[in-house]
């Protein structure tokens, strides 16, 4: 059997599917029992040099894929809202299965999406929206739907963990670094969503709604980027034996869902602190199957394409089958949010203040009337009279910490208050 594919969008994405598709031909093919054939992509730009060729139509036509009666599967690597949105649609009623990469849209138009591919009788894939090349969308939908997921926590942005790492490892340039993740094909078109927390934002909308089973609007998520984070943060968290990762975090507790984004000290030994550069990791809880964790490349051209074409294979067999196996809306609870004021951290201060005495003891003071304590304190001397302070708090609710640090900005002692990163601790994570 022969079945056909058009592409939307030849970039970074497009062209790993063409590549993926064409090197490993045989075997998708003898595991599938059919012939995929990549027949049309669109793209507005016909002239740009690419490294792919192949016997396929290259248009800037959107028609000529989405209405050619011959193309069973549309895949969709375009990115941004619209028009992916109209274009999904429109595959839809025409009777094409569809595979995307888009989880800026799957975030927000998820369950519009799946609907209509559920009214259509199509199949709707999206492996490749969070986390690259790692299978963690069918874990959670499929290998590990027998559990009640409590914890999902993850490292899912390629280009900000590329960047944390080489600022961390080798104390090179914030910006440098960026300009090497954009020409690797890591950043999203607009790198301000990769740096400002939003990209992982909007997979951890989608991770926590198919692992709650409840819908996490990407609204819903508390988001802080990593344009704050300097190289001396990086440099007292190896002092502390830490390491500073865009962490990306899904509790189901018994008050409800707390689902953030930020960057996070990770002491060395959290099985998170040891994924660098492009690499993500999503860490899973289940009640029945306990820890569980995928790691893999989280971006880039062949292993976004490996997600791409499984689930293209997946929907070659669902067509054979004359079935579809798209698991459609899977937010059957509605479950409460936690506010932001009852997340519950450690936290790491960085201050500067007057090297003055009994200037420690009235912190420890002010943050003690918001009941915090501290597990450790780091003091350098800056300059004849001032001096930087590093503090690291127990685990307290987030709004304890604000009614301290609202006393601690009052101190006259405390020139300035530079910067204030969660600490997730192991304790913390179950
Ligand atoms: N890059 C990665 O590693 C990963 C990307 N993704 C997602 O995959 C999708 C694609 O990303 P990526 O390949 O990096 O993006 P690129 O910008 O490299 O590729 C998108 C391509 O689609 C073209 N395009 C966009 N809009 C239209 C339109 N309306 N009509 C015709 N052509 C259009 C673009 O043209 P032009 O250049 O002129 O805009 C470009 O050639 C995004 O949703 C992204 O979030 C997911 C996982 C990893
Ligand atoms: N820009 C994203 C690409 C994959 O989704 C990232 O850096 O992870
Ligand atoms: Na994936």
């Amino acid at each position: 059997m022969s079945i056909k594919i058009g592409i939307l969008g030849l970039g970074t994405v497009g062209c790993g599917v063409v590549q993926v598709l064409q090197q490993n031909a045989v075997d998708i093919q003898t595991r599938t029992h059919c012939d995929l054939q990549i027949k049309a992509i669109l793209d507005r730009d016909l002239q740009r040099a690419r490294d792919i060729s192949g016997d396929f139509l290259l248009t800037d036509q959107p028609e000529a894929v989405l209405h050619d009666p011959e193309i069973d599967i549309i895949v969709e690597v375009m990115g941004g809202i619209e028009p992916a949105r109209t274009f999904i649609l429109d595959a839809l009623q025409h009777g094409k299965s569809v595979v995307t990469a888009n989880k800026d849209l799957i975030a927000v138009h998820g369950h519009e999406l799946l609907d209509a591919a559920n009214a259509a009788g199509k199949d709707l894939y999206f492996e490749a929206s969070v986390g690259g090349g790692i299978p963690i969308i069918a874990a959670l939908k499929e290998s590990l739907a027998a559990n009640r997921i409590t914890h999902v926590l993850g490292i899912i942005n390629g280009t900000t963990n590329y960047i944390l790492t080489a600022m961390a490892e080798q104390g090179r340039e914030y910006a440098e670094v960026l300009a090497e993740a954009q020409q690797l094909g890591y950043a999203e078109a607009d790198p301000s969503s990769d740096v400002d927390g939003l990209d992982a934002a909007r997979k951890l909308a989608i991770l926590a709604s198919l692992a709650f089973n409840s819908r996490v609007a990407l609204s819903d998520v508390f988001v802080e980027g990593i344009s704050k984070i300097t190289r001396e943060d990086l440099t007292y968290a190896a002092e502390l034996g830490c390491t500073i990762k865009l962490l990306a975090v899904a509790k189901h507790q018994d008050e409800g869902i707390e689902v953030r984004v930020h960057p996070a000290i990770l002491p060395l030994s959290h099985p998170l602190a040891s994924v660098s550069g492009v690499f993500n990791a999503i860490y899973v809880v289940g009640d029945a199957v306990g820890e569980t964790m995928f790691y893999g490349r989280g971006a880039g051209s062949l292993p976004t394409g490996s997600a791409i074409i499984s689930d293209i294979m997946r929907i070659a067999r669902n067509i054979q089958s004359n079935s579809t196996s798209s698991i459609n809306c899977t937010c059957y609870l509605d479950l409460p949010l936690k506010a932001v004021s009852d997340f519950y951290t450690a936290f790491y201060i960085r201050l500067l203040v007057k090297d003055e005495p009994r200037v420690l003891a009235t912190l420890a003071l002010l943050f003690a009337e918001a009941n915090i304590s501290f597990a450790s304190i780091i003091q350098k001397p800056r300059g004849a009279d001032q001096a930087e302070i590093v503090l690291v708090t127990h685990p307290c609710r987030e709004g304890a910490l604000q009614e301290a640090l609202d006393s601690v900005k009052a101190y006259s002692k405390v020139l300035s208050i530079d910067n204030v990163i969660r600490f997730e601790k192991e304790d913390q994570k179950s």
